[in-house]
């Protein structure tokens, strides 16, 4: 048969639904590249640098559920280990395939450009998996189907990266052909007896509190337990609360949605009182950090707190293991009865929607009307990316209508995660409109990313936040090192145009230069369009400012004896 290695790997990619993986080339994977460059179905995307390459498989996951990065290897792996590490921390299968070392050069004595220029070619394997949730590297062909099966069906049933190594001159060896792809994708299901046992116990504490509340945390989506949730908040008819990280997951037009939980940075005062009044939280995939917690001040009291996780539940005394989410979530409904009073609180002081007036015309763009401007935008079939940064306050304060898709990367928090990420889920999800919100101080980091948002004609619409240095940073703790050099945003992004682009640059200084800039935007359709709003540095939400204060004084905490 012609099956190679390089083909095996092609084709499982296309069979779990990859149809573009990410590339940057080096002499280690060029045979690789070839394979899959040419099975049917599959086709790359060169990226600028292997940090955006694996920021832009994570944003095809984002979109297409998973996805897959081809890199060199050491000096290509291990800035796209920067990445990969964010997919661990998001939830989000990514492959990482690396080439490698030709198998004759291992122990031979030999020394090998790209490696440290040593004899120890372990380093990126030890790496790898500190990283992910499984690492494989293939020695010898016969192993390569066992091998790649393994790591992909751990990246689908973990939601976690892997890593599949492949030397240089393994992708053109011959190998037996792969078997059925259920193999690799079939899903795992409860234990039966644990599922009962985990929703019996629920449902009866439950029964025993007067305000049990819902609460919609970051691996919802990972765990495909959405629609679950929903049947369950309609069980309860209960307040459901999302976490900042959760936005998107949860439609905010449904009747029991009851605002964005964040402590005194929290959607509103009738979030924050109908939450903290809560004698019950019932968590789907919550994680409380540093951040998320606004510097411990709103961390969860775990006496309150039962948290179905991917594949666990863990309630106050009790903990299951192999119970799934959707299927916990989704039985819990079955077996309780309806508990309103959180919803009733919530009703009675609903926060209405404040619609800011549209600003002086010719006034000096300030951060509310450009967050005015783009809330215009949003509709159901828009896709909007916060990066770190105010991004995140002003993206969390933005209504999404029914369909409208938020993305975040709250856990990691890598500024210069959103182009490159963008740019990926775009490639998935081309039927979609995505608009990035991105600072000065993040775009300087993977900007250049928009390169291929031109060659591939993806009309990304991005909003540049330019005000003028690193204003979390200055909020958290200011100093000389928040300043940076500021750049003609606009200009750059045409100056990636080179002989063929379309991309757009466009300054608005005003309120009336951002609506026209929009309505060029609107119409750019062959590329991505980039739009400089000027702000000044200290035109920051007052929730970031409040968050600062908190997560500074958090970070302050002297050392104690004990640690
Ligand atoms: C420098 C840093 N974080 C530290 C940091 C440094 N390096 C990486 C990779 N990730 C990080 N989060 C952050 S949040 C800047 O304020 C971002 O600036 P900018 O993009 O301009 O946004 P704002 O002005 O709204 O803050
Ligand atoms: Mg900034």
């Amino acid at each position: 048969s012609t099956m190679t290695v390089g083909t095996y790997l092609a084709q499982r990619l296309v069979e779990i639904g990859i149809k573009n993986h990410f590339v940057v080339p080096g002499d280690y994977n060029l045979r690789l590249l070839d394979f899959l460059e040419y099975y049917p179905g599959l086709s790359e995307i060169g990226c600028c640098n292997e940090l955006n390459c694996a920021f832009a498989a994570e944003g095809y996951a984002r979109s297409n559920g998973i996805a897959c990065a081809v890199v060199t290897y050491s000096v290509g792996a291990l800035t796209a280990f920067d990445g990969i590490g964010g997919a661990y921390a998001e939830n989000l299968p990514v492959i990482l395939v690396s080439g490698s070392p030709n198998t004759n050069d291992l122990s031979s004595g030999h020394l090998l450009h790209h490696t440290l220029g040593t004899h120890d070619f372990e380093y990126q394997m030890e790496i790898a998996k500190k990283l992910t949730c499984a690492a494989v590297a293939i020695k010898r062909a016969e192993d390569a189907p066992v091998m790649i099966d393994h790591a992909i069906r751990q990246a689908i049933l973990q939601h976690k990266p892997v890593y599949i190594e492949i030397p240089t001159n393994m992708a053109n060896q011959p190998c037996p052909v792969p078997g059925p792809i259920s193999a690799v994708i079939s899903p795992e299901i409860s234990d039966k007896e644990s599922l009962e046992k985990a929703t019996d116990i629920a449902a009866e504490l439950i029964s025993k509190k007067e305000k049990p509340i819902l609460l919609a945390g970051p691996k919802l989506r990972a765990a495909g337990a959405e629609s679950a949730f929903v049947k369950l908040a309609e069980a309860l008819n209960c307040a459901a609360f999302i976490m900042p990280a959760a936005k998107g997951f949860y439609s905010e037009e449904h009747k029991n949605y009851a605002g964005v939980y964040w402590g005194e940075v929290s959607s509103s005062e009738t979030t924050k009182a109908v939450y903290e009044s809560s004698d019950l939280v019932i968590g789907a995939g919550v994680l409380f950090n540093d951040y998320s917690t606004v510097g411990w001040r709103a961390a969860p009291n775990p006496n309150i707190l039962l948290n179905s996780d991917y594949t666990s539940v863990s309630i106050p005394g009790y903990v299951f293991s192999r119970v799934y989410m959707a299927e916990f979530l989704e039985l819990l409904a079955k077996k309780v009865s309806k508990k309103p009073a959180t919803l009733e609180a919530y009703n009675k002081a609903r926060p209405q929607t404040v619609v800011p007036k549209a600003a002086e015309p010719k006034a000096a763009l300030n951060r509310v009307e450009v967050m005015r401007q783009i809330q215009g935008l949003v509709d159901s079939n828009t896709t909007l990316y916060a990066e770190t940064g105010d991004s995140w306050f002003n993206g969390l304060q933005m209504k999404l209508p029914a369909g409208a898709k938020f993305e975040v990367e709250m856990q990691w928090g890598h500024i210069g995660w959103s182009v490159p990420s963008a740019m990926g889920y775009a490639v998935a999800a081309p039927e979609r409109r995505t608009i990035v919100m991105v600072g000065d101080g993040s775009f300087q980091l993977t900007g250049q990313e928009i390169s291929q948002m031109i060659r591939h004609k993806l009309p990304v619409l991005i909003f540049l936040l330019n005000n003028r240095g690193y204003t979390i940073e200055i909020q958290i703790h200011d100093g000389p090192y928040n300043r940076i050099q500021n750049w003609d945003f606009a200009a750059f992004c045409e100056s990636l145009n080179g002989e063929t682009g379309k991309a757009k640059g466009l300054h608005a200084k005003t309120g009336e230069e951002l609506t026209s800039a929009i309505k060029v935007a609107l119409q750019n359709k062959e590329g991505p369009t980039l739009i400089e709003c000027a702000i000044d540095t200290d035109d920051c939400t007052q929730e970031l400012v409040d968050w600062g204060k908190a997560v500074a004084s958090a970070n302050a905490r002297p050392p104690t004896a004990d640690n």
